[in-house]
């Protein structure tokens, strides 16, 4: 049995990795980390948990995390896993970290785009991005760090690789307009989060600004040997619990039929277990995918503009945070990539 320890387990990131790993058959959780219930029973903090999880939540120490587990899972804010990690940790244990410390290559875009400074640049090169669908042959054994990829970005950048790859679109025209459910936001209470806040309503944020842009363009920018992509990507908070919904749009770069186009995803999804490429005219939809790590992908051709819609749906816990790392661990320990996550997703 691999042993697992969970820092920020009591995050809803976290709480996710709990579920799906209760699932799995290789592993066991040995330590539920977490900051404001250290010594109380995970299982008073999340009831969905009761008699499932009879453990107390521990602290983050890092260090003894790994003389006691084979991988850590850190489902934490943005610089705590920079901030632990070590070269003597780094021997003993595998990362996969939910945050963004490892995800951008260059140091000086993470400390511009996150207005933090990187506490372990030493370890950026040597990380994988963990999109398993397009980096599956990075991770194995030797790995030590996963960066694991977020909800907005793994639906992004999934749903518009085959067209980058292929040349279907003009890079330089893409425009990303974003949905999320409000679990994305995380548990920490903040106004802006509250129900009355949020309900019965819809927003952009992060507009021209979002952190997330420049790992879209990077990871877009490798599927196109670019260093210069450039891209609009407007997320939108709704009044939902989870679920990720990106349309995507751009200008095509060639004349393609729908069966151009849909060879072009097939090429590199039909054997993907967790990508569902839909019927033609089928538009993918959040509750589809919930609790589930699918991801849907569907597309229009819109000739009148010379323009193609991407669409691409996942749950933003799942596929989109915990359900990736889970696959990512299966990576990295020769599991079955799909043990723990063969979820049909649940409805309504
Ligand atoms: N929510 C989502 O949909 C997604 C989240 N992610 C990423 O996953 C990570 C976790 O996100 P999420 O679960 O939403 O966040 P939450 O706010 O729900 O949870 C954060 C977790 O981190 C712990 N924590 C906070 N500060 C510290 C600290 N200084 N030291 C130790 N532990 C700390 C919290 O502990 P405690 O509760 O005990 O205070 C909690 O367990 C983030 O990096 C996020 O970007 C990635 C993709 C999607
Ligand atoms: C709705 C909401 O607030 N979403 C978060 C993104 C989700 C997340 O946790 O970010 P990562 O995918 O980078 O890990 C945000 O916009 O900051």
């Amino acid at each position: 049995m691999v042993k697992v320890g969970i820092i920020g387990a009591t995050g809803y990131a976290g709480n996710e990795l709990v579920r799906l790993l209760l699932g799995h058959k290789d592993v066991e959780i040995v330590w539920l980390g977490s900051r404001s219930y250290i010594d109380q029973k995970y299982s008073d903090v999340y009831r969905n948990m009761f008699k499932l999880v009879d453990a107390r939540c521990m602290d983050d120490n890092m260090e003894q995390l790994a003389d006691e587990v084979d991988v850590i899972f850190t489902a934490t804010p943005q610089g705590l896993c920079a901030s632990l990690v070590n070269d003597e940790i780094l021997s003993k244990v595998k990362i996969i970290d939910l945050s963004a410390d490892f995800r951008l290559k260059n140091v000086d875009i993470y400390e511009k785009w996150y207005k933090l400074e990187h506490k372990s640049p030493q370890y950026i090169d040597e990380a994988v991005y963990g999109l398993c669908e397009i980096n599956r042959d990075k991770v194995n054994n030797n790995t030590r760090i996963i960066a694991n990829p977020g909800c907005y970005t793994t639906t992004s950048i999934l749903t518009l690789y085959p067209l980058v790859k292929e040349g279907i679109i003009n890079p330089d025209t893409i425009i990303i307009d974003a949905k999320s459910g409000t679990s994305g936001a995380g548990r920490g209470a903040k106004v802006a989060n509250l129900f009355c806040e949020v309900n019965e309503s819809m927003k952009a944020y992060g507009v021209g600004t979002h952190r997330h842009t420049p790992e879209i363009e990077e990871q877009l920018g490798y599927a196109c040997g670019r260093d210069d992509l450039k891209l609009i990507f407007t997320p939108h908070l709704v009044p939902m619990n989870r679920g990720i919904l990106v349309t995507a749009y751009a200008n095509l770069a060639k004349d393609v039929t729908y069966e151009d186009v849909k060879a072009a995803y097939d090429k590199y999804y039909d054997k993907e277990y967790f990508v569902r490429v839909l019927p033609k005219d089928v538009c993918p939809e959040t509750r589809w995918v919930e609790g589930s790590n699918f991801v849907d992908i569907g597309f229009k051709i819109e000739p009148r503009t010379n323009r193609i819609i991407a669409m691409g749906a996942l749950d933003n816990l799942v596929k989109g945070a915990a359900g990736q790392a889970v696959q990512n661990m299966n990576l990295l320990f020769g599991f079955e990539e799909n043990e723990g996550l063969k979820i049909a997703p649940m409805f309504p």
